[in-house]
């Protein structure tokens, strides 16, 4: 997908808020790419607008030769969300099949597609528990069968794994690159965190503030699949150091 000259502005109590600015990015189809940047850069702006959630003041996006109107109305696009917002009502099967039984689909082949979704996030005998029976953990891997069920060409995920601590984040972080691998779907991710841009990306775009704007792009060239001991290497930690050095010049131009 490809974004060019994407500028986004809003209204604000009437006076105009230049939120993005000159924005040009580039993901190779198949690649797993991330957003980072501070707070109120606009990530998720950026994401909204390639998702065709939100349009653009300028620029344009094109998502593998279509825009993303006709991208997204093909179901091209699957979405996770900080939030894994889940039915209540609805057992995790249920939730997962959702968008199929949206499409019309007959029940036997989504719950067939749905079960085989659930084994893929690791959550085989957990099919009839409702949302409120499921830890943080397993209701945000819900949200990705959910949102791969579709079987997208292109995976947003918006900061999916916030609240979680340290030792489950790294958990779901190896659960998405392994589904990532198995779908060879194209992933766009947005997140505040250092180690896990690392760990998931090919391309990592640092965006800074005011307004927001890319202004560095990092290739993350570490064999797949990554694991605990890739994050010992020595080129996983000048990785994380270049991008830390790069997000406190971000942070200084903020608040210096
Ligand atoms: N609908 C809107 N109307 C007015 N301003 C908005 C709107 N949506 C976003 N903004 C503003 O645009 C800027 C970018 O917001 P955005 O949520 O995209 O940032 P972000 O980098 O994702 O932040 P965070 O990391 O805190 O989630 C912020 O200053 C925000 O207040």
């Amino acid at each position: 997908m490809r974004a060019e000259g994407i500028g986004k502005r809003f209204d604000v109590g009437g006076s105009p808020f230049t939120a993005l600015e000159g924005i040009d990015l580039t993901v190779r189809e198949g690649a797993f790419a991330t957003l980072i940047g501070p707070s109120g850069c606009g990530k998720s702006t950026l994401l909204r607008i390639l998702a065709d959630v939100v349009q653009p003041t300028t620029g344009t996006v094109e998502v593998f030769g279509r825009t993303p109107t006709q991208a997204r109305k093909a179901a091209e696009f699957g979405f996770v969300f900080q939030d894994p917002v889940l039915l209540p009502w609805r057992s995790a099967l249920a939730n997962v099949e959702l968008p199929l039984q949206v499409a019309g689909v007959p029940k036997d082949e989504r719950r067939e597609q749905a079960r085989d979704l659930l084994r893929l996030v690791g959550l085989e005998g957990f099919e009839k528990a409702l949302p409120a029976k499921l830890s943080g953990g397993m209701a945000r891997r819900v949200a990705i069968a959910r949102a791969l069920i579709l079987r997208p060409r292109l995976l947003f995920l918006d900061e999916p794994f916030n609240g979680l601590d340290e030792i489950r984040r790294r958990q779901m972080n190896d659960e998405l690159q392994r589904i990532w691998l198995e779908t060879g779907t194209t992933a766009i991710l947005v997140t505040h965190n250092v180690s896990e841009a690392v760990f998931l990306s090919d391309q990592v775009f640092v965006l800074g503030r005011g307004p927001g704007r890319i202004i560095a792009e990092l290739e993350i060239d570490l064999p797949r699949p990554r694991t605990a001991e890739t994050m010992l290497l020595p080129e996983f930690t000048a990785y994380e150091q270049r991008l830390t050095d790069l997000l406190t010049e971000v942070y200084r131009e903020i608040e210096p």
